[in-house]
C-alpha cells in the first residue's frame, strides 16, 4: 500500500550554541540573529532557540528581535514556568516546545514528565494555545507520555533522541531506534504531530529521518560544531540534504 505522501520532513536549526560562544566572553558576537538568517537561507524550515531560566546562552533580546525578523518559523523552547509562559504569550512564536530544565544540567537530560503534571501542563498548554502559539512537548519515547500529551491537548510532541544519539554500541542504538519508531507510530495513532531531536549528528540523523511519520527534526549542537570548520550555510545545507534524502528513500522502500 502506498504511503500517504505528506509534507517533506522539516529541519529546525537550534541556534543556542552560537549564543554559547557569545556568552563565553560576553561579547556582541557571534550574533545569533545573523546565524538564524544564514540558517534560513541554507534551508532551515524553522529556527529553534531555548530561552533558559539561567539565560546561559539565548537572551530575551534574541527572542524579541528574531520574532520580527525570521522568514520561517520560531520554535521557542522553554520550561513550563509562569515566567516563560508569560514571555511566550507576549512574543507569540509560531511554536513553543516545553522542555524540562534543571539549572545544574549541562544540557537537557530527559523528556518532560507530562503524565506526572497533567493539570499544570493542561493549563499552560491552554494559555499558550489561546495566545495563538502551537504547543509541542519534549518527551521521552514512552507510551504513557504520548497518551498524556494527547490528553492535555498539545498538538505536537518532540521525541527525545538523546539516548539514541549517545548510544555506546550498535545494539544499544538499534534498541533506542526501535523505541523511537514505536513512539512515532503511537504518536501518529493519537493524532499528534511527531517531531524528534536532541544530540542528532550527521552520522546518526538518517535513521531517524527515515522513520515513517517524523515531521520535523530539531538539531543544533552538531550543526554549530560542523559550522566551525565548514561554515554555517554548508553545515545546515548538508544536514537538510541528508534528512530529506533519508526520508525519501525510506518512503520509497516502504512502497
Ligand atoms: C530540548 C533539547 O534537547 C535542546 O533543544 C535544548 O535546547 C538543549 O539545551 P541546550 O541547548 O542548552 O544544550
Ligand atoms: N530539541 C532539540 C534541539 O533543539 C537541538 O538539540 P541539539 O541538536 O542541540 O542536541
Amino acid at each position: 500500500m502506498s504511503e500517504p505522501t505528506g509534507a517533506p520532513i522539516q529541519l529546525g536549526v537550534n541556534i543556542d550554541h552560537i549564543a554559547t560562544i557569545r556568552a563565553a566572553r560576553g561579547t556582541r558576537y557571534p550574533e545569533p540573529i545573523q546565524a538564524a538568517l544564514v540558517a534560513e537561507q541554507a534551508g532551515a524550515d524553522a529556527i529553534t532557540l531555548h530561552l533558559r531560566e539561567d539565560r546561559r546562552h539565548i537572551q530575551d533580546r534574541d527572542v524579541h528581535l528574531l520574532k520580527g525578523i525570521l522568514q520561517t518559523r520560531m520554535n521557542l523552547e522553554m520550561a513550563a514556568t509562569p515566567e516563560m509562559v508569560e514571555i511566550a504569550c507576549a512574543v507569540r512564536p509560531s511554536d513553543c516546545c516545553l522542555v524540562p530544565e534543571r539549572r545544574e544540567e549541562l544540557t537537557t537530560e530527559g523528556g518532560l514528565d507530562v503524565a506526572g503534571h497533567i493539570d499544570m501542563l493542561k493549563e499552560q498548554t491552554a494559555r499558550l494555545t489561546d495566545a495563538g502559539v502551537r504547543v509541542s512537548l519534549f518527551i521521552d519515547a514512552e507510551a504513557v507520555q504520548l497518551e498524556a500529551a494527547a490528553e492535555i491537548g498539545a498538538p505536537v510532541v518532540e521525541i527525545h533522541t538523546g539516548r539514541y544519539a549517545d548510544a555506546r554500541s550498535l545494539a544499544a542504538r538499534a534498541e533506542e531506534l526501535r523505541r523511537i519508531a514505536e513512539a512515532v507510530a503511537r504518536g501518529q495513532a493519537l493524532g499528534l504531530q511527531v517531531n524528534a531531536g536532541h544530540g542528532l549528528d550527521y552520522p546518526t540523523v538518517e535513521a531517524i529521518a527515515a522513520l515513517p511519520g517524523v515531521r520535523e527534526l530539531n538539531i543544533g549542537h552538531a550543526i554549530v560544531a560542523r559550522a566551525l570548520f565548514s561554515g554555517l550555510e554548508g553545515a545546515v545545507a548538508e544536514m537538510k540534504r541528508l534528512m530529506v534524502q533519508a526520508a525519501l528513500l525510506g518512503q520509497h522502500a516502504r512502497t
